[in-house]
């Protein structure tokens, strides 16, 4: 249905999860007061309540935006996840219903990748262990399982933003890198791709983990994984806490068969910081357990808030879709002294022919017209310079397939 022209100030933003203050600036910058900023996330109930009049909402990895939330959202026009992962939005959902998610692919990349070279030090010299003896009153000084990085292998799984960025940063150190990815990659300076994933774990003193959440990668460690790894060997997991089966990972810590671990992600993580983090892996010597912080830098919260907000607010404004995660890409040009038609239909034959010839009908000369479609559905977006007017919206609204209509009048002003 084509709905009546909205104010930016009374398009409403939801920021959940402490986004950076950057996106609240851009937003205010661009014109949009209207901004709820939280510090947590919302459980279902009450995000099906807040979300009914939400136009935009921006969330991180706890969120969890689901069937039912998008069913309640009735106004959302956009997702923003300001973070890499998209798993906690269904994105199927968020497509059937016209709605594209963006988030920052490459954002906080360095930060992970530092974090987990940091680690890989303090895991080769037992440091977790010492520190905390020391913080009793202990004294461990000893060499025995301590390591120099140099010359040791990492085996990195999944070789893509982080794993990249962590392979050029060990090297650097005199780490040996090997890595392990479904595609295959060139591997930055001398790092070598390895046939398999077993091959990766049998030979790396320090295996690290950098795949994303998908139904191929869920549980890809578990305790027939863990078998294969080096005795005395070390875990590292900053991707998603689906990956690794956390209690064979405990067990295999208990064991002694593997010498550490550090990891920042886990199976079920607390909500907000005030909800108690429980764990196997809690109470285990040399392993660092950290809360979801890979990319949490202020660095990189920073840009990520510019850099989501921005494209949030450039699909408001001008129906640019460009790197969505979910819908047809569409860069579109400035449209000063045009009206703007946003079509989102099913991508079925026979849509574009009705809508032109709703045009038609209502005589509407079409200025520029720009049209990509994805196996589900199709975006169009039509220029035209006079006023669409109700009986013409109207029309484009009931042709079959419809799924949204929105119209961006003259450069700046909003239909949503
Ligand atoms: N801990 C944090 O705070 C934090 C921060 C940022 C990203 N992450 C997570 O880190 C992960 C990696 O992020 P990225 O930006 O490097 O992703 P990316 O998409 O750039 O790279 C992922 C790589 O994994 C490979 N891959 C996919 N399936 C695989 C499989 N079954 N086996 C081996 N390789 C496989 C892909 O081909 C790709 O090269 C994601 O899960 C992301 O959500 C966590
Ligand atoms: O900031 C977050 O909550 C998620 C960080 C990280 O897992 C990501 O996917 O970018």
């Amino acid at each position: 249905m084509a709905k009546t022209s909205l104010d930016k100030s009374k398009i409403k933003i939801l920021l959940l999860e402490g986004i950076h203050q950057s996106a609240v600036d851009n937003f205010l910058n661009a014109g949009y007061t209207n901004i709820e900023h939280l510090p947590t996330s919302l459980d279902e109930a009450t995000l099906i309540e807040k979300i009914r009049d939400v136009h935009f909402i921006g969330l991180r990895s706890r969120t969890q935006l689901n069937e039912r939330v998008f069913a309640a959202a009735e106004k959302l026009v956009a997702v923003g996840c300001f973070c890499i992962g998209t798993n906690q939005v269904d994105l199927d959902a968020a497509l059937a219903r016209g709605i594209p998610v963006f988030n920052a692919p490459y954002s906080n990349t360095r930060s992970v990748a530092e974090l987990v070279l940091a680690e890989s030090i303090m895991l080769l010299r037992g440091i977790p262990e010492k520190s905390a003896s020391a913080h009793q009153g202990g004294w461990m000084k000893s060499a025995k399982n301590a390591h120099e990085a140099r010359g040791k292998t990492l085996g990195i799984v999944g070789y893509g933003s982080i794993g990249a960025q962590l392979s050029v940063l060990a090297e650097s150190l005199g780490f040996d890198v090997i890595y392990y990815d479904v595609v295959t990659k060139l591997g930055m300076g001398n790092a070598r791709q390895v046939g398999s994933l077993e091959e990766l774990l049998a030979r790396a003193d320090i295996v690290s983990l950098h795949v994303p959440d998908l139904p191929s990668t869920r549980w890809m460690i578990g305790e027939e994984q863990i078998a294969l790894m080096k005795p005395g060997s070390i875990l590292i997991n900053a991707s998603r806490g689906s990956v690794v089966v956390i209690e064979a990972l405990a067990e295999a810590l208990e064991a002694g068969r593997l010498n550490g671990a550090a990891v920042d992600v886990f199976p079920v993580e607390p909500k907000g910081n005030n909800e108690e983090f429980v764990s196997p892996l809690r109470g285990l010597p040399n392993v660092i357990l950290t809360p979801h912080i890979g990319g949490s830098t202020l660095e990189a919260q920073e840009n990520i808030g510019i850099e989501v907000s921005e494209k949030l607010v450039t699909y408001s404004d001008n129906g640019t879709t460009i790197t969505s995660v979910n819908f047809p890409e569409v860069a579109l040009p400035a449209h000063p002294g045009k009206h703007r038609l946003l079509h989102i239909h099913d991508n079925v034959p026979g849509v574009m022919s009705e809508i032109n010839r709703v045009l038609s009908e209502n005589d509407i000369n079409i200025l520029g017209q720009y049209l990509q479609t994805n196996e589900r559905i199709g975006y169009v977006v039509i220029d035209v310079n006079k006023d669409y007017g109700p009986k013409a919206l109207e029309a484009l609204s009931r042709v079959d397939h419809t799924k949204r209509v929105r119209v961006l009048y003259s450069e700046s002003s909003y239909e949503g």
